[in-house]
């Protein structure tokens, strides 16, 4: 039997930080991670190179009620820090469980994980293995959206996956409007304009400038990620 070819080469996947969480209120729950690892693991296998860049909410964030008082820029960068820690519990996961990460952070912390240094990173991703990014843009002010956005076009990937707990973008946030619909698509400049919170607009912007389309699908849902990489309907595409 032949297997249909997947329709991405190599893609960028945002991971939120608080998809790591699972059903706690704080951190990282060991069996959402391992799931987590075993989808990543399954569309490596049909031959796709996995970039991921990692979120920090799980354990700080910047504009959150634990950085109340604090310098902006400071918390920023301890959000920052939030992400170095998830990208190395995901990649310890996906060492586990026979994928071969590397962990490349924005910001110098040397003796944890290696810079970012974009022709290593593709060498890495043509070697088949794993690259987790940490450390957002490495610049406060920014988020991992626009980080994801960011490596996204840097790396060459053809789609930044957004995985998040909502199965796509909806006309409102769906966990506060009950009536909020989702799209099956829609363009970077509407989603801009309608100001629909999925994705900061530096995220989007980058991506339409680039000409990088995003599609944001669940994490929650089994197989979704496979299903996305097989081209198949999915979640919802932003498209330049
Ligand atoms: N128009 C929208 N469509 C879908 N989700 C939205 C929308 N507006 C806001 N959201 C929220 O954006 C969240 C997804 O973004 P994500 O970056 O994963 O979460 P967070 O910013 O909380 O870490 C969803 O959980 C959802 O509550
Ligand atoms: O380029 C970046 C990326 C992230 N952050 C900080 O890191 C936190 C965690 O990232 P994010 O909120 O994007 O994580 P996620 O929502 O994906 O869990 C943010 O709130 C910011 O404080 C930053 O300052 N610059």
């Amino acid at each position: 039997m032949t297997q249909a070819a997947p329709a991405h080469k190599r893609i960028l996947l945002k991971l939120s930080g608080e998809a790591l969480m699972g059903d706690d209120s704080f951190g990282i729950n060991r069996a959402t991670i391992e799931r987590m690892v075993e989808e990543i693991a399954t569309v490596t296998r049909v031959g796709v190179q996995v970039a991921v860049v990692i979120g920090g909410g799980n354990i700080f964030r910047g504009v959150a009620g634990g950085s109340v008082g604090m310098d902006r820029a400071t918390a920023d960068y301890m959000g920052m820090l939030a992400t170095v820690m998830n990208a190395l519990a995901l990649a310890d996961a996906m060492d586990k469980q026979g994928l071969t990460a590397r962990v490349m952070s924005a910001i110098a912390i040397e003796q944890v994980v290696e810079p970012y240094v974009r022709p290593k990173a593709l060498q890495y991703l043509e070697e088949g293995k794993v690259v987790v990014f940490a450390a957002g843009t490495g610049n406060p002010f920014f988020t991992t959206d626009t980080a994801a956005a960011l490596r996204g076009a840097e790396i060459g990937a053809e789609v930044v996956l957004k995985a998040t707990k909502v199965d796509g973008v909806y006309t409102a946030d769906p966990f506060k409007d009950a009536d909020a619909t989702r799209y099956t698509q829609l363009s970077f400049d509407e989603a801009i304009s309608r100001n629909l919170g999925i994705m900061d607009a530096t995220a989007f912007a980058l991506c339409r400038d680039q000409k990088l389309p995003v599609r944001v699908f669940s994490i929650v849902k089994h197989g979704a990620l496979l299903r996305v990489v097989m081209g198949e309907d999915e979640g919802t595409l932003v498209y330049a």
